[in-house]
């Protein structure tokens, strides 16, 4: 690549340091060093003159902007896994290759979603803020005070049993949970032989019998609402929902109401329909300890960011040695 011209590279927030020397190394990289959302204008202006736009999870790279790119942009080399907010098929029409960054970020964001599978029941935050919000002061411990529900031995179901959902399941396993599934295919079976793991082709038969249901599928258009109103009306009173997906896969509007009326018992949400915004009920609902709210954190460790960004390297450095770069998204997605 040395002789060649280097591609010009739009990174749309800021990555950590180590990343951005080797993008600057590599490419003729334009960076976003005090990391303000970038507009879609400035977006719009961007896609016209680059080769390559990396683009994160904030990012709106629809239909209407890949329209607007020049000739030149060849790749949108997303620094995420998720590419919901990219319109894959709009970029094949153009000619333009898409790439995300899978696997990096598979164990820290099981890791977060095993953290609100115990929280939630386990009533860890509500406990925490005792203390904080009375600056120590606590008459100590009593049988009857903070009482969750046991996590050991109940069912948890996964619905997307993709990379994520199988690391969730090798957790809650470990914590003697009994694994269920919903998936648009089954998993091998040496997998489903080694989580003990049930699968269930009706979603509305597992939401029926499960304690704990963990959302772990892509926002699709056929993921959309997924967990509808009439699925969350499935749900055992006493059970709680994950969600560290997307927030669209549930209707938000929905869930809320479910958790007002006392029809699900928690939840636990790293995502939400409409974030960065939060729906004000969720925070009233999180101050009566019945959700537990994280700011879509959960694959935001320093190691993880650092492998994205190796990837997002090698995804650009093998699409412009001429070869199939190894994260392309298929457009296509159902
Ligand atoms: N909160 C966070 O920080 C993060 C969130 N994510 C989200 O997690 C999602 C999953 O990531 P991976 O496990 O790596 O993806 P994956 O592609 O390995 O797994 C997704 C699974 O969902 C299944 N699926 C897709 N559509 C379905 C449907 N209609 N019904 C049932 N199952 C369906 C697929 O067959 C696949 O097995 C990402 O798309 C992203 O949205 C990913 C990383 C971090
Ligand atoms: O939500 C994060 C991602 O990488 O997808």
């Amino acid at each position: 690549m040395t002789s060649k011209k280097k591609p010009t590279v739009y990174i749309t927030r800021k990555l950590p340091d180590v990343v951005e020397t080797r993008m600057r190394e590599l490419f003729d990289a334009e960076l976003n060093i005090d990391d303000t959302p970038r507009s879609q204008p400035e977006l719009v202006a961007a896609v016209k003159r680059v080769d390559v736009l990396v683009p994160t999870v904030t990012d709106r790279v629809d239909a209407a902007l890949i329209e607007q790119a020049g000739p030149q942009l060849k790749l949108i080399a997303a620094f995420s896994n998720g590419v919901d907010n990219i319109d894959v098929d709009a970029a094949a029409r153009k000619g333009i290759t898409v790439t995300n960054t899978p696997n990096v970020l598979t164990e820290d964001t099981a890791d977060m979603t095993m953290a609100l599978i115990l929280a939630v029941p386990r009533r860890l935050a509500e406990g925490a803020r005792i203390l904080t919000d009375r600056k120590g002061e606590w008459a100590g411990w009593s049988p009857t005070w903070m009482l969750g529900r046991r996590i050991a031995g109940k069912r948890i179901g996964i619905v997307g049993m993709g990379r994520i959902g199988t690391a969730v399941a090798r957790r809650a396993k470990a914590f003697g949970l009994s694994i269920h599934y919903h998936n648009r295919h089954r998993v091998s079976p040496e997998t489903e032989e080694m989580l003990e793991a049930t699968y269930w082709d009706s979603l509305d038969q597992m939401l029926a019998r499960v304690d704990i249901v963990s959302v772990n599928c892509p926002s699709t258009p056929a993921t959309f609402h997924l967990l509808s109103a009439r699925r969350l009306a499935l749900m055992r009173p006493e059970s709680y929902i994950v969600n560290t997906a997307r927030g669209d896969v549930i209707d938000e509007v929905a869930m809320i109401k479910c958790l007002r009326e006392g029809k699900i018992a928690g939840a636990g949400l790293d995502v939400f329909e409409n974030e960065p915004a939060i729906d004000p009920k969720l925070i009233k609902l999180a101050g009566e300890g019945k959700v537990v709210l994280l700011p879509h954190m959960s694959s935001a460790t320093l190691e993880g960011r650092v492998d994205m960004g190796e990837k997002v390297v090698i995804n650009i450095r093998t699409f412009f040695d001429g070869h199939r770069p190894p994260d392309r998204v298929l457009p296509g997605r159902d």
